[in-house]
């Protein structure tokens, strides 16, 4: 059996670690690289990964000619991100992105290289499956509920807000919901910011405290009920089946894909 080739960027991060390891111990996956911004030359075991030794790279396209993977995963910041994805299509190499944090403007950038480049892509707004569940729940019940608030509880290191899950999950619901601008016409905010983001008149509350991982709310209301839909991640474990789905399914992709509720019935 042909292994997959998977190289990780941002291995040292609290997912690419994960990552790291999730390739490492599956059967199918050969772990042949790792993106840092630093560490050139160094193998993975050098920086405390045990047993790894694969190289790695400050230069990404070092990177691809050298070691020619197949699959990037890549776990790191938008700015990188975007760079990194657009460096693999071009080099034939399929990413599968959880960074969050791109604009929609990005996303069309890498939909058109995927086409262009006849290779699949997949921008994982979240990998865990149940907040890919929560997604669709959330989706169906916009059919049936105009209102709905979205309230996502990070860890305070987290550099995006609202969460990558939040947008998605508010451009899902809007598939569903006729346009609504929520709450009462007249309402002023007497502290800025106090009714949060604004996404085709849903609102968005991003709380970051240390302690938190990953959570999301999303509570619909109407006459005399409300519905809540609720995620929790306790850890970056959680995410990682949805890792492996995507590296998975962007090997028989040639297209773009943006989240894994497209991948999973
Ligand atoms: N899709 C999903 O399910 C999830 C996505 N995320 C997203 O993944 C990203 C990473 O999250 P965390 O691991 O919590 O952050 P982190 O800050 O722990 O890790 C980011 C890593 O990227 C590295 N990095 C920064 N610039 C780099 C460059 N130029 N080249 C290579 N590596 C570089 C940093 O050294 C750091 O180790 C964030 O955008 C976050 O929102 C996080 C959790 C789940
Ligand atoms: O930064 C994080 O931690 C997470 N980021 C993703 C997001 O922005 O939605 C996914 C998950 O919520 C964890």
């Amino acid at each position: 059996m042909e292994k997959i080739k998977v190289v990780v960027a941002g291995p040292r991060g609290r997912m690419g670690t994960e990552a790291v390891k999730l390739v490492m111990n599956t059967e199918e996956y050969e772990l042949v690289g790792a993106i840092d911004y630093k560490n050139n030359g160094l193998k993975l075991s050098d920086v405390g990964f045990h047993s790894a030794d694969a190289p790695i790279f400050t230069d990404i396209e070092e990177c691809f000619n050298t070691v020619k993977p197949d699959v990037l995963v890549d776990l790191t910041t938008p700015e990188f991100g975007m760079y990194h994805a657009k460096t693999a299509l071009l080099h034939g190499v399929r990413p599968v992105v959880g960074t969050t944090g791109f604009s929609d403007d990005q996303l069309k950038e890498l939909e058109r290289l995927c086409d262009d480049q006849k290779r699949g892509c997949i921008i994982a707004p979240n990998f865990a499956l149940g907040a890919v569940l929560m997604m669709k729940f959330a989706r169906l019940a916009g059919r049936y509920f105009q209102d709905v608030e979205i309230i996502e509880l990070h860890h305070d290191q987290k550099l995006d807000a609202p969460s990558g899950t939040a947008l998605k999950t508010a451009q899902m619901i809007a598939e569903e919901r006729d346009y609504k601008e929520q709450g009462h016409p007249n309402e002023k905010e007497t502290l800025s910011g106090a009714r949060g983001a604004n996404y085709e008149g849903m609102h968005i509350h991003s709380v970051r405290l240390p302690g938190l991982i990953a959570h999301q709310q999303v509570m619909f209301g109407s006459s005399g009920q409300t519905l809540s839909i609720r995620h929790d991640s306790y850890n970056r474990e959680s995410f990682m089946s949805g890792v492996k789905l995507a590296v998975d399914s962007v090997m028989k992709l040639n297209v773009f894909v943006y989240g894994l509720e497209n991948i999973i019935e």
